[in-house]
């Protein structure tokens, strides 16, 4: 059961927060991620670094709580869209203020952004599925007033003809219904820490995520070394296991050999993270963000 006590909207709005904001944190210390920012370095990246990370994740928190307050117990209409269309795009600004204009954290206030939105929608009292339903509802109302921008990962999904960070949402996040909750309170359950059972739950997205991040930076090669390499660690025995890891070990050298960096799935994580904790799923084990220095 999750812990949050009835604290009304604003309660629930900055507690959501929180919750967000620390799932941000606790996906990119996570360590060893193949080609990501963690603990140890920077990963693929030349241009972000684990304090840049956290200071963008900082950052985020009045828009997350933004998001969770004005979602609070409304139903998905176009209104509501168009408000946390704005919201999330403030956020962006925010965030590229706050890191000097590098994108840190881009896909995951798209992906974060939505499910606290959704929890709020449910007024902190969803299930998962809920949760990740109305996101999706979200997400496939039009937004009208959303720049016509071409980005790099709507370029990618063209290119590659592959869904990216929108489909993801408005499929009702697959990777995270499907692959990485599940794989994540089985690997709890069968003994893993808590460390292995997150990235146990990382390579389970990673085995079917067209990530637009690697797709750019690596094409298609790119992405069949993600898959097969995370294939082979769950198919070890997940990193639990002395086999397991050391095929994560293989596919961190391999991702950084190909520049390649699975940021989209990392995004992906967090939010995985973050549902665990905000569900009322009675299968969750959630436990509250144990950092004292929030
Ligand atoms: C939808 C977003 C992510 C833009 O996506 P787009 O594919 O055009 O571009 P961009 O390359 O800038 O970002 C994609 C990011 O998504 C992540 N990602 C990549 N692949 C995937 C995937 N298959 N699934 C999920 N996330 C992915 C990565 O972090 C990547 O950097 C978003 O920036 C956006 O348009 N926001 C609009 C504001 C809004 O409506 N917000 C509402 C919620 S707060
Ligand atoms: N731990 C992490 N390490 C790296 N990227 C992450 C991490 N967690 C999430 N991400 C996501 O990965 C994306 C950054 O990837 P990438 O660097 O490929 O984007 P970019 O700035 O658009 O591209 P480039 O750096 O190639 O110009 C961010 O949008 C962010 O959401």
């Amino acid at each position: 059961m999750k812990l949050q006590p009835q604290i009304g909207a604003e309660g629930s709005a900055q507690w959501l927060a929180r919750v967000a904001t620390h799932s941000l944190i606790d996906e990119v210390r996570l360590s060893p991620k193949p080609g990501l920012v963690d603990s140890r370095g920077n990963g693929a990246h030349h241009d972000l670094t684990l304090a840049l990370m956290e200071r963008s994740a900082h950052s985020l928190s009045p828009t997350f709580h933004a998001l969770a307050l004005q979602s609070w117990q409304r139903p998905a209409d176009i209104a509501l869209r168009q408000l946390v269309g704005r919201l999330g795009r403030e956020g962006e600004v925010q965030m590229m203020a706050a890191t000097g204009g590098v994108n840190t954290h881009r896909g995951a206030i798209w992906a974060l952004g939505l499910l606290v939105a959704a929890a709020a929608m449910h007024g902190c009292e969803g299930s998962s599925s809920q949760i990740a339903a109305s996101a999706a509802k979200l997400a496939s109302l039009p937004d009208s007033s959303a720049p016509k921008v071409f980005s790099k990962g709507l370029r990618a999904t063209r290119r590659y003809q592959v869904p990216g960070a929108r489909e993801e949402a408005q499929l009702g996040f697959p990777h995270i219904m499907n692959l990485a909750l599940p794989q994540l309170r089985r690997s709890r359950q069968n003994g893993a820490t808590e460390q292995q059972a997150r990235l146990d739950a990382l390579m389970a997205i990673m085995t079917s995520l067209s990530d637009t991040c690697v797709l750019s930076r690596a094409g298609l090669e790119g992405l069949e070394t993600m898959q097969n390499g995370a294939r082979s660690v769950l198919v070890a025995g997940g990193t639990a296991t002395v086999e397991g890891r050391a095929a994560l070990a293989w596919l961190d050298k391999a991702m950084l050999a190909l520049n390649a960096s699975p940021g989209g799935a990392a995004d992906l994580l967090a939010a995985t993270l973050l549902i665990d904790r905000i569900a009322c799923d009675d299968a969750s084990v959630t436990p509250l963000p144990q950092h004292s220095h929030f």
